[in-house]
């Protein structure tokens, strides 16, 4: 589905490469799988994310989706991330000044839907989720693993072609953690593509295939 084709990435200053991260890397994520990423701290997890969300498009190389060679343009990325990818980080990132049903609500208002059909597919999502409880409250009044469960449902309630998640257990202890692996598998379990960075053996444990990045690569794990 995204392709990373012959891609180098270095972060520079001025003439001087201040970090390798990739080199010459050929890296394909099929539909329907579910991918865990680990490595190190520091060998490139959060730019490999960035980089398939097209957040990040200074490298070298090419980024295909469905075979579609796309241009490492600003705001072509930006419209091709909001149609098509959804993106979970480990501080949650959700609009304070919002409800949870707002929050899930706005990837929707920002594609344009009609009021109806957003709120059939927040329902849908929060009925699925099981998140009906937390509709009317805030992020302040919610836990760590409470807001994380909305940060997910708000990044798949446009129904994105993939799921990237950095580190989305990272801050959250272990029943937390369970509560967001049952929401990982049942998004598995649906065919959802999901692409999760993770220091956790028991988050990789759940995904169909396991990587690692090491020696500016990104190897298979056996
Ligand atoms: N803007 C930047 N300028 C220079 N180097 C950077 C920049 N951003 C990241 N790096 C370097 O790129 C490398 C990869 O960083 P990245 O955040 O992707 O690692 P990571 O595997 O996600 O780490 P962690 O597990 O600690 O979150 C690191 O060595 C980091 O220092």
């Amino acid at each position: 589905m995204i392709q990373l084709s012959n891609v180098t990435k270095q972060f520079v200053s001025g003439e001087r490469v201040v970090c390798q991260v990739f080199r010459d890397i050929d890296y394909n994520i099929d539909a329907s799988c579910s991918i865990s990423i680990s490595g190190r701290s520091g060998s490139g997890k959060s730019t490999l994310l960035r980089m398939l969300a097209g957040l990040d498009l200074n490298y070298l190389g090419d980024y295909y989706f469905k075979r579609n060679k796309l241009e490492k343009n600003i705001e072509k990325m930006a419209t091709h991330r909001l149609k098509h990818i959804g993106i979970v980080t480990q501080k949650y990132q959700l609009l304070s000044d919002r409800n949870c049903y707002d929050n899930i609500a706005f990837p929707l208002k920002c594609l344009k839907h009609d009021k109806k059909t957003i709120k059939n597919k927040v329902e849908e999502i929060m009925e699925l989720l099981d998140l009906n409880e937390f509709k009317d409250r805030y992020p302040y009044e919610l836990s760590g693993g409470q807001c994380q469960r909305i940060a997910i449902a708000r990044a798949i309630v446009k129904s994105p072609d993939i799921l990237l998640a950095d580190e989305p257990t990272g801050a959250l202890d272990k029943a937390s953690e369970y509560e967001i692996l049952k929401i990982f598998d049942l998004l598995i379990s649906k065919g959802q593509t999901l692409v999760v960075a993770t220091h956790s053996d028991v988050v990789a444990k759940h995904c169909t295939s396991n990587y690692i990045i090491e020696d500016y690569k990104i190897q298979s794990i056996k």
